[in-house]
């Protein structure tokens, strides 16, 4: 039997969408006011779902004890109250957009979690938008 097993986080940071190989015309063309230099904020809410067998003895496919202190250890001390294109390592050259935070932070999770289980990252940027990334 095969169960989807999810949790949920938040972080909040500050982002700038733009690129540095663009002019800043450019840039505001295509980010608008998203590409304030002065950067803005975001109350990011996150889902983390692992899909798996369900082990015969726990009952479990992930503790989400652990799926929990994963979440906080890797993603909520990296990026809450962080300005991501500033202190986020990750972000030094890659435009901090939802679909590139929801991948960084698949990639920082799926070295941690069993080979065998899925992966799916869902980030909310705002209530009203979001973004799906569950790998390739
Ligand atoms: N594909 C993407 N499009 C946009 C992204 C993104 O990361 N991926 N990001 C932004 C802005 O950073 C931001 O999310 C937009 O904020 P805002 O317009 O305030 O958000 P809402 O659409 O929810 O607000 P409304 O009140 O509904 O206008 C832009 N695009």
């Amino acid at each position: 039997m095969r169960v989807t097993v999810s949790r949920k986080a938040h972080f909040n940071a500050a982002h700038r969408l733009y690129r540095k190989d663009w002019s800043m015309e450019k840039n505001q063309d295509v980010f608008g006011k998203c590409n304030n230099p002065n950067f803005h904020g975001h109350n990011y809410e996150l889902i983390v779902s692992v899909t798996g067998v369900v082990d015969k003895e726990t009952g479990y496919v992930i503790d989400t004890k652990i799926l929990s202190d994963l979440i906080k250890e890797h993603i909520e001390e990296a990026f809450d109250h962080k300005n991501l294109n500033e202190d986020v390592l990750e972000f030094k050259d890659l435009n901090p957009t939802a679909e590139h935070i929801a991948y960084v932070i698949w990639n920082k999770l799926r070295v941690l979690i069993d080979v065998d289980k899925e992966l799916e990252i869902t980030l909310y940027e705002t209530p009203r938008n979001f973004v799906t990334y569950k790998g390739l």
